[in-house]
């Protein structure tokens, strides 16, 4: 069965494809603390979903709240058609929330082999997940001599036990050296393809290179939820280039426009080129001026903005541009 198919039979189905999770209008509060403030988002299966957002976001909170180790407040969740918390569901759920534990003395297929035999599932599950996460030649060293990224690999290994329809991972890649976040990145890509994957960072580029869609998260509240693509060039930067021959009269007829005659010249004697700000509807006629006057262009196009840009645009947060 598909996860598509599994999702659809579901006690929900009425044709469309249900969502894997959806929320409406969730709220947690912790004492003073208003950690999740009035969330609405929708996982549709297959997705590799982030939730971004600097630290103490909700992005945690929230995470617990669909695996029902929190409750909210206030708002509806449903988790592959029923509310968190259900057996039904939690079967098909595989989550890494936080860091993994596991007895350090233990090899890392005992520790498998110790969650896998509480679940009832046998000891060949075990070695399916090792090798879905590349660690089947280091199975049998004890995990206190794991590097943090085998570790995080390994608390993959065990959310995967049971082949679950939905993945959530809480910051996988926190603390890795650039190696091991490349690998992680890559066992998620390779595991989108089997499993919904929900995952959270306060790093752009992880979900920048990894996720297909995005909620923005800042202080328990929605500041935007779109395709990565989409927020990118929503976002997009009003800064248009322009490489052009001769050079001296590209920047001559830029000049004599209003509109153009804060251009300015940048770039070095090998790549001199044009920078303006410059609205969407604008650059047919800028292009069609210069050729009208005899320049010959070689690009023009509008500077893309990163994520982190965007990012932090939308959250006014400068803390949590590293890694990237
Ligand atoms: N059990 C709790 N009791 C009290 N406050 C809490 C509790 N859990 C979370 N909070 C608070 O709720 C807010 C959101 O925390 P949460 O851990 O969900 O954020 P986060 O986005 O995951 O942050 P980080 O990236 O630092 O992990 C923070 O202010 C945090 O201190």
């Amino acid at each position: 069965m598909t996860l598509h198919q599994e999702v659809a039979s579901g006690p929900d189905s009425i044709g469309a494809t249900p969502p894997v999770v959806e929320l409406q209008s969730v709220t947690k509060t912790f004492g003073t603390v208003r950690a999740v403030r009035g969330v609405t988002l929708r996982i549709d299966p297959g997705q590799v979903y982030g939730l971004l957002g600097p630290n103490g976001a909700g992005k945690t909170t929230l995470m617990r709240i669909l695996v029902g180790l929190v409750r909210s407040d206030a708002g509806t969740v449903q988790i592959l058609g029923r509310p968190p918390g259900d057996p039904r569901t939690l079967r098909r759920i595989g989550a890494l929330i936080e860091s993994p534990a596991f007895v350090p003395h233990l090899s890392g297929r005992v520790n498998l082999q110790v969650l896998a035999r509480a679940r009832g599932l046998p000891d060949a599950e075990v070695v399916r997940v090792l090798r879905a996460v590349d660690l089947d030649g280091a199975a049998d060293r004890r995990v206190t001599g794991y590097s943090l990224g085998m570790r995080q690999r390994l608390g993959v290994a065990g959310a995967l036990l049971g082949d679950p329809s939905l993945l959530i991972l809480d910051e996988p890649t926190n603390g890795l050296d650039p190696e091991g976040t490349a690998s992680m990145r890559s066992l998620i890509r390779d595991l989108a393809g089997s499993a919904t994957v929900l995952l959270s960072s306060h790093l752009l580029g992880e979900i920048q290179h990894v996720c297909d869609r995005v909620v923005v998260l800042d202080k328990g509240a929605v500041v935007a939820e779109d395709s990565v693509s989409a927020l990118l060039s929503r976002s997009g930067s009003r800064t248009v280039i322009v490489r052009a021959q001769p050079m001296d009269l590209a920047e001559k007829v830029l000049k004599s426009n209003d509109a153009w005659s804060k251009a300015v010249r940048a770039g070095d004697a090998g790549d001199p080129h044009v920078r303006l700000e410059l609205d969407g509807d604008g650059v047919p006629g800028l292009v069609r001026a210069l050729v009208e006057a005899g320049v010959e262009i070689h690009e023009v196009r509008r500077e893309r903005r990163s994520l982190e840009d965007v990012f932090f645009a939308l959250t006014g947060d400068h803390s949590a541009g590293s890694g990237t």
